[in-house]
């Protein structure tokens, strides 16, 4: 029997596992499982808590999505993270350091139970995305059913690609999502995000996400479509993003800066599974 929290973040839902008071090695079948809404417990992605790897960390946390893949950043589930480790009073501080398969993230409670990530610096280099074009580019073009889709692409420590629509409702999120998330550029898949510039302050955004499908918000793919937008000189340094599951604050500087996303994270039940 394992113990888990389930949680969510405006609700992009996980379960959350503390690897540090249980011994916990999980196949990717088994986060399958867990992850399987009908046969398990049901999220989009998995949380493992363990102890740190470096010295100045307070502890490392693992992301699984839900079709058993490991990954290496997940906004909203970052705020999670964090209000589950003060909230089984595995540390009392208002900040806390975590290594990510990413680098480290600083996160910080704030006025109002929000939490503050320190997504860190995007990447752009082709490479480092990665997304097998030879120069890089504020767009990027493939021929998809006769027709051309434009996007930015970008690395938030996971890999984005940001389509501008005119309207997140009627956006092509079914079609074009998982088509992009497997298309051959990106060897290693991408997250899909669909934004609406409302304003230079405010956008709306739904992202297919890489092994999970649509989720109700993408804390990194929030990230990634302001960047975008900030790039192509059509958005400010503080944006709101309007998701279909509520809303996060997002601010960058600008190249070379990193990102900072605020928002909720809420614990619903905790529960025992058995695998
Ligand atoms: N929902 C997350 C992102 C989770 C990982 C993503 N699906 C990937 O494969 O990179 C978020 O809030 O950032």
């Amino acid at each position: 029997m394992i113990n888990f929290t389930k949680m969510h973040g405006l609700g992009n839902d996980f379960v959350v596992i503390d690897a540090i008071g249980q011994d916990i090695n999980l196949t990717a079948e088994q986060v399958h499982f867990i992850a399987d809404r009908h046969f398990g417990v049901g999220c989009d992605q998995l949380l493992l808590v363990e102890r740190p790897v470096r010295e100045n960390a307070d502890f490392k946390y693992r992301i699984f999505n839900a079709d058993g893949g490991e990954v290496a950043q997940c906004g909203n589930g970052a705020r999670c993270f964090a209000r589950f480790v003060r909230e089984k009073k595995l540390t009392a501080k208002d900040e806390v350091t975590v290594d990510t398969n990413a680098g480290q993230l600083l996160l910080r409670f704030i006025d109002g139970g929000l939490i503050t990530v320190n997504m860190g610096v995007p990447k752009h280099a082709p490479e480092q995305i990665p997304l097998l074009m030879k120069d890089e580019a504020v767009q990027y073009s493939l021929e998809y059913d006769g027709g051309i889709v434009s996007f930015s692409a970008l690395s938030m420590g996971n890999p984005h690609a940001v389509i501008q629509v005119e309207d997140v409702v009627s956006a092509p999120l079914e079609t074009v999502g998982p088509w992009l998330e497997k298309h051959p550029v990106f060897s290693e898949r991408v997250n899909v995000g669909f934004m609406q510039v409302v304003n230079r302050q405010r956008i709306k955004l739904r992202v297919y996400e890489r092994g999970a499908a649509e989720t109700l918000a993408c804390g990194s793919g929030a990230c990634a479509a302001v960047v975008a937008g900030i790039e192509q000189g059509l958005l400010d340094s503080n944006v709101s993003v309007g998701l279909p599951g509520g809303d996060l604050l997002i601010e960058w500087a600008g190249r070379g800066q990193p990102v900072f996303m605020s928002g909720p994270a809420v614990s619903v039940y905790e529960g025992q599974i058995r695998i």
